[in-house]
């Protein structure tokens, strides 16, 4: 039987890595988008310089890694910019997941990846769980955890589609939804309950 893939996916700061911790800690393989961006840009690195060809080596800190500070401004600066990292970057990171998929012999992966709504990556899974907080915790969270001011903070926010549109766009994919307005003991007790049900698919 072929492995049963499941997109973790949520609003930027809803809680999907800690969900993936969670998951991780009950034995869960968990591959995170995040993380394979970040080796996707690592020094010497293609999609690294692709990026210094575009933005030149003003994106590079002394010691020669990405700026990733300045790599979100200039991806929130304008839309255009925004395309042209993603252009370099997703694919990549799209066959670096594919990869690692294909490595494990377990029942069932799941993906944390942001942008499967927005980037329309569906097709690539069976299921989806979206971690879903308020807009008043997500701003708290977000600020507090990458030390954003409230513009910088905002901005990301609406890089992405907002909760309902998420949903919609997740429609025809069988969908286990987290809400994650409480406390981190809450969103384990939820965490656990969601792991039970999926084991047993
Ligand atoms: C903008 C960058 C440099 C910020 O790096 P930083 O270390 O501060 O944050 P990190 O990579 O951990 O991302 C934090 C969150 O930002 C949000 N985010 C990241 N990229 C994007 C994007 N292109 N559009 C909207 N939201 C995004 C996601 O919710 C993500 O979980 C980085 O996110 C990046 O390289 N983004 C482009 C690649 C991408 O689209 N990654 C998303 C996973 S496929
Ligand atoms: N229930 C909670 N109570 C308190 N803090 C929380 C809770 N859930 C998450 N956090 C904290 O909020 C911040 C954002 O959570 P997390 O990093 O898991 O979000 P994310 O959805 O993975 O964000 P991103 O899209 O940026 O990767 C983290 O600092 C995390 O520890």
């Amino acid at each position: 039987m072929s492995i049963i893939k499941i997109a973790l996916t949520g609003g930027i700061a809803c809680g999907k890595s800690r969900v993936g911790q969670i998951l991780s800690g009950l034995n869960v393989d968990v591959i995170s988008l995040d993380k394979l961006a970040r080796d996707v840009v690592k020094p010497d690195t293609l999609g690294l310089k692709k990026l210094i060809k575009y933005f030149g080596n003003d994106i590079l800190n002394a010691n020669k890694s990405l700026n990733r500070n300045t790599l979100r401004k200039l991806l929130l600066e304008n839309k255009s910019n925004q395309q042209l990292i993603e252009a370099v970057l997703h694919p990549e990171i799209l066959i670096h997941m594919q990869t690692a998929i294909e490595k494990l012999k377990t029942k069932l992966v799941v993906v944390e990846i942001p942008l499967l709504a927005e980037k329309n990556l569906t097709h690539l899974f069976d299921r989806v769980i979206i971690v879903n907080c308020n807009e008043k915790q997500q701003f708290k969270r977000l600020i507090a955890r990458d030390n954003l001011n409230l513009k910088e903070a905002k901005s990301m926010i609406f890089a992405q589609v907002n909760h309902s549109l998420r949903l919609e766009l997740c429609g025809k994919l069988p969908t286990d939804i987290i809400e994650n307005n409480l406390d981190i003991d809450n969103l384990t007790q939820k965490t656990n309950q969601l792991y039970k049900k999926l084991i047993n698919l």
